[in-house]
């Protein structure tokens, strides 16, 4: 199986090779720091510093969604879900409940990510009411973000929404922001404190909830 992560690496080479100068390519380019995007030795630099340290900025995350494009159009890339995963969107969605996605990938890399899954049927983007990432509601650890997403919807109380995610802190700015939050706690992920399991509901599968 094809990561995300490396996919993206192993097609900036010929990306900045064969689009550096085409109009297509020019937003992500410029989206870029312009000491970074001055040229491709930089750029590529730049992109691999950021990425070993798993830094969640705007410009790289739009510029990833744009180098995975062709991976999953050919085939070469899927997005592996945990298998509890699609039973409980289906699950979910038939007892009315809505499903919206808040993701640092960009809303763009989101939609391509869940029209490619490894599932069953693999376009789970019928299944999804809304997207959100760092430019359309802001940082995910931040509690102004989850406002924001709640003031995009203000049908809904800030009650009724259940937001996952395998990070604690990013559990505490949706508490803080008024929405119940789980732990999601999968294998790989950091490994949660004491404290973090005595103040926040943790589960290992949707399953669960
Ligand atoms: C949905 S695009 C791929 C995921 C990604 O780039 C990422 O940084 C994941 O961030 P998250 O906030 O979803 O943990």
């Amino acid at each position: 199986m094809i990561m995300l992560f490396p996919y993206a690496l192993s097609a900036l080479p010929e990306t900045l090779n064969t689009q550096w100068d085409e109009p297509a390519f020019a937003p992500y380019r410029n989206a870029f720091p312009e000491e970074h995007a001055s040229s491709k030795e930089a750029l590529t630099a730049h992109v691999q510093d950021l990425m070993s340290r798993d830094v969640k900025i705007a410009y790289l995350k739009s510029l990833q969604g744009y180098l995975w494009q062709s991976g999953y159009a050919s085939g070469d890339l899927k997005a592996p879900l945990f298998p509890d995963v699609a039973p409980a969107i289906a699950a979910w969605r038939k007892s009315g409940v809505q499903i919206m996605i808040y993701s640092s990938g960009s809303v763009a890399a989101q939609k391509l990510l869940f029209q490619h899954t490894n599932g069953d049927p693999a376009d789970l983007i019928p299944e999804i009411s809304d997207f959100f990432d760092t430019v359309n509601a802001g940082p995910k650890q931040d509690a102004t973000s989850y406002a924001q997403i709640l003031a995009e919807h203000p049908d809904i109380p800030a009650e009724k929404w259940l937001f996952l995610s395998d990070n604690v802190n990013e559990v505490k700015a949706a508490k803080e922001a008024g929405m119940q939050s789980f732990v999601v706690d999968r294998p790989g992920n950091a490994a949660l404190s004491v404290e973090d399991r005595e103040k926040h509901r943790v589960v290992t599968s949707f399953a669960e909830i």
